[in-house]
């Protein structure tokens, strides 16, 4: 549940030129934290997106989109659709700029939504902003108290500094979600994780899983009550873009371990689905369009 938007994806072939031109390509991709991981995981399983999206011709097209990947998609319709300039230099590495538009407009969610679901992911870019924060809260209350189980993506320390993060750490305390996934910039600066130890803050998580990215290297899960586990990344040959391979291992991650419950075999299934995205345009798992 979350963002749904375009993303203009721009490759620069040289370091950015202030004050007059760089030579760069430009990809439009369907975008959105939470739609991108919607759509890796909708050829994995049986998927369905929550969100809003603008009254509009890009709206309809971000829609038709999804539903070809197989996601079962549920949006409320209003405003203008955001779109997000993502920078993406030669290393791979993003730079973005959001307008989120109408995916911040989301206020209701019907119960009828959520039935059926095992899980309900999150990015955290969906408590930031209003309407959108609150709706994203109660949700949460409505789906754990129907026995769902809640995953929550860190998103960016960005948006987490934005936000405050005492105030995310208290909400986490109160959601208590059973997964909260980060890369280890994420998680190190929350406190809850941080050089492959649970951090200073992570005792306000008592019941959540911690799952720590940190790219080539391993990914470290830390379950409650257990010793840390250390999961190996296999070798990836070509990076060209960083888009959505957060959110492709969040797919990966949950639909295994939807699958097989055991939390190594998430993670092997989490990087399979991330190595599938790095070397084509934005989050996609597409050749260069
Ligand atoms: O997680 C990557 C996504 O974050 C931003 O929301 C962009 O839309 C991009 O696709």
């Amino acid at each position: 549940m979350g963002d749904l938007v375009e993303d203009v994806i721009v490759w620069l072939a040289e370091p950015l030129r202030h004050g007059t031109d760089t030579e760069v390509e430009i990809f439009h991709t369907r975008g959105g934290s939470a739609a991108n991981v919607a759509s890796f995981a909708g050829h994995l399983g049986p998927t369905r997106f929550i969100g809003c999206v603008g009254n509009d011709h890009l709206g309809d097209s971000l829609v038709r989109d999804l539903e070809a990947d197989g996601v079962d998609v549920r949006v409320q319709r209003k405003n203008a659709t955001g779109t997000i300039v993502i920078l993406i230099d030669q290393s791979g590495e993003r730079s973005m700029l959001p307008n989120r538009g109408a995916a911040k407009m989301l206020d209701d969610v019907p119960d009828e939504w959520l039935d059926g679901l095992q899980l309900l992911h999150i990015p955290a870019y969906s408590f930031s902003g209003e309407p959108v924060g609150n709706t994203t809260v109660e949700v949460i209350r409505r789906a754990k108290a129907k026995g769902i189980l809640i995953s929550i993506d860190a998103s960016s320390t960005g948006m987490l500094a934005q936000f405050g993060v005492e105030r995310f750490l208290d909400l986490m305390t109160e959601l208590s979600p059973d997964f909260l996934i980060g890369n280890e910039s994420e998680m190190a600066f929350l406190g809850v994780a941080n050089n492959g130890q649970r951090g200073v803050h992570a005792h306000r998580l008592p019941q959540t899983t911690l799952v720590t990215k940190a790219g080539a290297d391993p990914t470290i899960v830390h379950c409650p009550g257990e010793e840390a586990l250390v999961v190996r990344v296999p070798a990836v040959t070509e990076i060209r873009d960083l888009t959505g391979a957060g959110d492709a291992f969040a797919a990966g991650f949950l639909s295994t371990f939807l699958q097989t419950r055991d939390l190594k075999n998430a993670c092997e299934g989490g990087h399979a689905s991330a190595a599938r995205v790095l070397s084509s345009p934005g989050a996609s798992a597409g050749s260069k369009a």
